[in-house]
């Protein structure tokens, strides 16, 4: 069995490759990184270190890697795969669809068969975002043969994998938890028996749960933190203020999810203090530039903060923290961040109203904007005592 997987970073490495090595795939990376194509095939395997007690590492093997830019060679894996999967950030997915649609061209050419191509993007609706650039590639003819044997089935993937910085370039340090789960309604074929996947028949409880508890409640703390001068997220959880914002933020999110999917609210708190916790982790140093990256993905309409919050005020819970962490996303000035650096000079150059209007999903005249107004006030009062 021959998987191809677009995107040898950390989820890669970390999760998507080490799960399909376990299961028995033959693994082959696809990136852009020529240093870290090279050394995969150099050494044709890497470590897994898992951030716990005694730091326990295993090794995968029986990977190698092709350049994303070799598109005749990518085209010729994908035409002979058993499972295509990504993990290369939702703003990529457009980047490496040619090469997909090459593929499937070539393998519905060549021999047609059913494919399942599975987007580990923290989006809702990655894979059908794929099969739309995708699609965008093929002609009518090949779309319509795509349709019956292509599937695009949308997942949730969670493990928490920091930005590695080892001697050993491809070693990656992973938290021990992890969870991924695939849309079943939307396969084609055989399913794939991998184990730690989980198939379920609506995915929406399961993404919208992982997105706005994990990552809203990981968006807040790098957020805050950054503005209190934090470097870390386990060291931002230590600061009250911010670990307080946290909860609050997932209480109203948690309000949301228990109104809208009928999750049991005992459960759903256990689930909360399950992930506050996985954010103390000392042994991941996971940095709040990384998970506070990209804060225009982040404050766009469906994504983990303006998202909830709009839903929240539409079931009448107030999203106070939620619109703290707004603010605070707006004020991101990560000089290596291009989104950041986008938002900065749009705050510098026309002002704090302009600013929110054009690099949020809130829309103009919402009354979400004033709760973000409010929360800038009192982010502000948190900064002059920092
Ligand atoms: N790191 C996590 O904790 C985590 C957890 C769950 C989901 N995710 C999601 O997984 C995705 C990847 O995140 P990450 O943290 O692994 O990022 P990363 O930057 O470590 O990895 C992305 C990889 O994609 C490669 N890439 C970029 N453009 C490419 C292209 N055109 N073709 C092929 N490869 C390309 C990069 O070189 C890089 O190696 C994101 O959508 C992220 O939200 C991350
Ligand atoms: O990957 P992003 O930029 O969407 O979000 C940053 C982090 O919140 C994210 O990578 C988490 O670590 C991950 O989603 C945990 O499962």
């Amino acid at each position: 069995m021959l998987a191809v997987h677009f995107g040898a970073g950390n989820i890669g490495r970390g999760f998507i490759g080490q799960l399909l090595r376990q299961a028995g795939y033959e693994v082959v990376f696809v990136d852009v990184n020529t240093a870290l194509v090279d050394e995969l095939n150099q050494r044709k395997m890497y470590h897994v270190q898992l951030a716990t007690a005694g730091n326990p590492q295993s090794v995968v093997e029986g990977v190698r890697a092709i350049h994303g830019q070799d598109v005749e060679a990518v085209a010729a894996a994908i035409a002979s795969a058993d499972l295509v999967t990504t993990a290369v950030g939702p703003n990529v997915l457009g980047q490496i669809s040619g090469a997909i649609a090459a593929g499937i061209a070539k393998r519905l050419a060549d021999n047609p068969r059913p494919l399942n191509v599975i987007a580990c993007e923290n989006m809702i609706g990655g894979s059908a975002k794929l099969k739309e650039h995708v699609f965008a590639g093929l002609s009518a003819e090949l779309q319509a043969q795509a349709t019956e044997l292509i599937g695009f089935p949308n997942a949730a993937v969670d493990r928490i994998v920091p930005i590695q910085q080892h001697e050993d370039k491809l070693l990656v340090v992973v938290e021990p938890f992890f969870e991924w789960v695939v849309d079943r309604s939307q396969l084609v074929g055989d399913v794939p028996q991998i184990e730690g996947v989980t198939y379920v028949d609506d995915l929406a409880p399961y993404i919208e749960r992982k997105l706005f508890t994990v990552n809203t409640g990981h968006a807040v703390i790098a957020y805050l933190g950054y503005q209190l001068g934090l470097k870390t997220i386990d060291e931002a959880m230590q600061n009250e203020k911010v670990a307080k914002a946290a909860r609050g933020a997932l209480q109203e999110t948690g309000a949301l999810l228990v109104a809208k999917y009928g999750f049991d609210e005992q459960a759903h708190t256990q689930y909360i203090e399950k992930i506050l916790a996985r954010f103390t982790n000392p042994l991941l140093s996971d940095e709040v530039v990384r998970v506070g990256r990209s804060p225009l993905r982040k404050l766009s309409r469906h994504d983990r903060l303006v998202g909830p919050a709009l839903e929240c005020m539409e079931r009448g819970i107030s999203p106070e923290h939620l619109g703290l962490a707004i603010a605070a996303a707006l004020l991101f000035d990560s000089p290596e961040d291009e989104e950041a650096v986008r938002i900065q000079s749009d705050l510098k150059l026309f002002g704090w109203e302009y600013a929110l209007h054009n690099n949020t999903g809130i829309p103009a005249g919402h009354p979400l904007e004033e709760v973000v107004r409010r929360q800038a006030r009192l982010m502000q009062e948190w900064t002059s005592t920092k």
